[in-house]
C-alpha cells in the first residue's frame, strides 16, 4: 500500500517537477546561470525520490508512535501510583503518574541531547547529495566528450578531476560517520537505560509489597513503550536529517524555478506573435549578458538593432566571433530574456533554428531525422527520407533509419551538420534560421547543401544565416555585419 502511494506520488511530483523545468527554457536558462542551483537534474531523478519515501517512514513511523503511546500511557498512568513531594513541614504535594512524567522528561532531555549531536547532520547530508551529484555530472561528461579526452590522451587529468570530486565526496562522508557514530552510540545508550530505568523507580513500590510482580513487569513494558513513542524523534534522527536536507534541496529547485520563470515574465524583450504580421519585424533590440554575482552593470553585445525579415528575402548575418550572432538568434527564438526591444512575429508560421552545434537524440536514425516532431517520426514515408539523404550527400545512411545508436558518436560532425539539412527539409518551415549550420563542413558540400536548400525550399521558405564564409554570399540577397555593437546592413548581394 505505501508502495502504491509512493510510486503515484512520485510520478505526479516528478511530472510537476519536469514540467516547471521544461516550461519557458527554464532548464536553458538555469545553465547559463550554473551557479545558481546545483544539478537540477539529481534533485529531480533522486532527491524526489527519497523525499517521498522518507516522508512516508516518517508519517508511518509517527502514527506508529501516536497509537501505541495511548493504551501504554493509561497502563502507565494507572500503576504509577502517587508521590508524595513534600516542600516544607507544611506543604506537601502528591503528584499522580510520576512514572510518566519522568518518561516525558526523560525523553525531552534524550531529544534535546541528539539535536546537539546531530544538529550538523542536515547540511553534511545536503552536502552529500551535491557531492554524489557534482561526481555523477564529472562521470556523465566524460561520457559525453569521448572522443576529445581520448585524442588528448587527458585520461590522467580526468582521473583527477574525478578524484578530486570523489575525495570531496569521502571527506564530508567521513564527517557524517563521525557524527552518525556520535548519534547511534548516544541512542542505543538511551534505548538501554530505558529498558532498566522503569525496575530501578518502581522496584522499592515492588520490594514495599505495594505492586505485584505482574504490575512491575506491566510498569517496565508500559514504560518502555512509552519512551518509545515520545523518543520517536531520537530513534528516527538520522532519517530526519536526511528528510531536512532533501525538503531543502528540492525547496531551493522551486524557488529556482520560480525566479526563472519570473525573470521571463519580466523580460524586456517582449515578443508578440501576431495575425497582423507578415515579417520578423525587430525594434530597439539590445543584448545583454546575464547579469554577474559580482557587477550589477549589464554587458552589451549589441544595442538599438532595427529590421525587418521579409518572406523569401535571404539574410547572411556576420562578423566576428563573440560579436553576439547567435545570441540574435537566441533572442528570436525566445530563449534568451537578457537584453530589451520589441520582435513582432507572424502567429501561425513555422520557425526553425538550427543551433551550431547539431543534436542527435538516442534513438533510431528516422527518431533522429525527424527529431523534435514525434508525428513526423511515425508519419514520414522512407522513400521520401531515403530522397533527402541522397540529395544531402549522406547516401551511406539511406538502408539505416531504423537503426538505433548514439548517432552524435557515430556520425562525424560534417555529417551531423548534413543530417540537420534533412531535418529541415524533411520539416519545411517557413522561417529557417541557420546558425553556422555548415561549419564544419568543406566549401563543395556547404555550397551543394545551401543550393539543395534553396532549391527545395527556396520558394516557400526565408532562410536566414549566419556564417563566415564567403561563400554563402552567393545564396542570400541582404548582408548584415555584426561589428563594435551595431548590426548593419552592409551591400546588396546578388539576387537567388
Ligand atoms: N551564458 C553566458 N554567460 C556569459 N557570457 C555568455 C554566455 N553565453 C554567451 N556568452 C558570451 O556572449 C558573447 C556572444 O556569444 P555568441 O555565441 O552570440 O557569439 P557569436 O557572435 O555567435 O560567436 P561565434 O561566431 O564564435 O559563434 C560571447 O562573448 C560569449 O562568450
Amino acid at each position: 500500500m505505501t508502495q502504491l502511494l509512493e510510486l503515484h506520488w512520485r510520478r505526479w511530483l516528478t511530472n510537476h517537477f519536469l514540467s516547471n523545468y521544461l516550461a519557458d527554457h527554464a532548464y536553458y536558462r538555469a545553465s547559463l546561470k550554473s551557479k545558481r542551483d546545483d544539478n537540477p537534474d539529481q534533485k529531480i531523478s533522486a532527491d524526489v525520490g527519497s523525499y517521498i519515501a522518507h516522508t512516508c517512514t516518517l508519517t508511518i513511523g509517527g502514527m506508529h508512535a501516536i497509537i501505541s503511546f495511548i493504551p501504554h500511557v493509561f497502563i502507565l498512568w494507572s500503576l504509577s501510583g502517587v508521590v508524595e513531594i513534600r516542600a516544607t513541614q507544611y506543604f506537601s504535594y502528591n503528584m499522580r503518574g510520576g512514572l510518566m512524567w519522568i518518561t516525558v522528561i526523560c525523553a525531552g532531555l534524550g531529544t534535546l541531547i541528539t539535536d546537539r549531536i546531530g544538529r550538523n547532520l542536515m547540511n553534511l547530508n545536503y552536502e552529500q547529495e551535491r557531492h554524489e551529484a557534482n561526481f555523477r555530472y564529472g562521470l556523465a561528461r566524460l561520457r559525453d566528450h569521448v572522443e576529445s579526452i581520448a585524442s588528448y590522451h587527458g585520461e590522467l587529468n580526468e582521473h583527477v578531476s574525478l578524484m578530486n570530486l570523489f575525495s570531496a565526496l569521502m571527506s564530508n562522508f567521513r564527517q557524517i560517520m563521525r557524527c552518525s557514530f556520535r548519534l547511534n552510540w548516544f541512542s542505543h545508550s538511551f534505548s538501554y537505560i530505558s529498558h532498566v530505568f522503569p525496575y530501578m523507580i518502581a522496584s522499592t513500590r515492588f520490594f514495599s509489597k505495594e505492586i505485584t510482580l505482574g504490575d512491575l513487569t506491566q510498569i517496565g513494558s508500559a514504560y518502555v513503550q512509552v519512551q518509545k513513542s515520545f523518543s520517536f524523534v531520537i530513534t528516527y534522527y538520522t532519517t530526519i536529517a536526511q528528510w531536512r536536507a532533501e525538503t531543502q534541496r528540492l525547496l531551493n529547485l522551486v524557488n529556482t524555478l520560480k525566479d526563472l520563470h519570473t525573470e521571463k515574465q519580466h523580460s524586456k524583450i517582449k515578443i508578440i506573435r501576431t495575425l497582423k504580421e507578415q515579417n520578423i519585424r525587430i525594434e530597439g533590440l539590445n543584448a545583454q549578458l546575464p547579469l554577474k554575482m559580482t557587477t550589477d552593470r549589464p554587458q552589451i553585445l549589441f544595442e538599438n538593432f532595427n529590421w525587418i525579415f521579409e518572406p523569401c528575402q535571404s539574410v547572411l548575418i556576420t562578423g566576428q566571433s563573440g560579436c553576439g550572432k547567435s545570441t540574435l538568434f537566441r533572442i528570436l527564438s525566445g530563449i534568451w530574456p537578457y537584453g530589451r526591444g520589441t520582435i513582432t512575429m507572424p502567429a501561425h508560421d513555422t520557425i526553425e533554428f538550427v543551433p551550431q552545434k547539431p543534436y542527435c537524440p538516442l534513438g533510431s536514425l528516422r527518431h533522429c531525422l525527424t527529431y523534435p516532431s514525434t508525428t513526423l517520426c511515425a508519419s514520414a514515408d522512407d522513400a521520401k527520407i531515403q530522397r533527402l539523404l541522397r540529395l544531402c550527400q549522406l547516401e551511406l545512411l539511406v538502408n539505416r533509419l531504423n537503426d538505433v545508436d548514439d548517432w552524435s558518436l557515430v556520425l562525424s560532425l560534417g555529417e551531423q551538420q548534413k543530417m540537420i539539412f534533412v531535418r529541415v527539409l524533411l520539416r519545411q518551415p517557413k522561417w529557417i534560421f541557420l546558425d553556422e549550420a555548415t561549419s564544419s563542413l568543406d566549401e563543395p558540400s556547404e555550397t551543394h547543401l545551401y543550393s539543395t536548400l534553396f532549391q527545395e525550399l527556396g520558394s516557400c521558405s526565408t532562410i536566414i544565416s549566419v556564417g563566415h564564409r564567403n561563400n554563402l554570399q552567393q545564396f542570400h540577397r541582404i548582408q548584415l555585419q555584426c561589428a563594435n555593437r551595431q548590426i548593419n546592413r552592409v551591400n546588396l548581394l546578388t539576387d537567388t
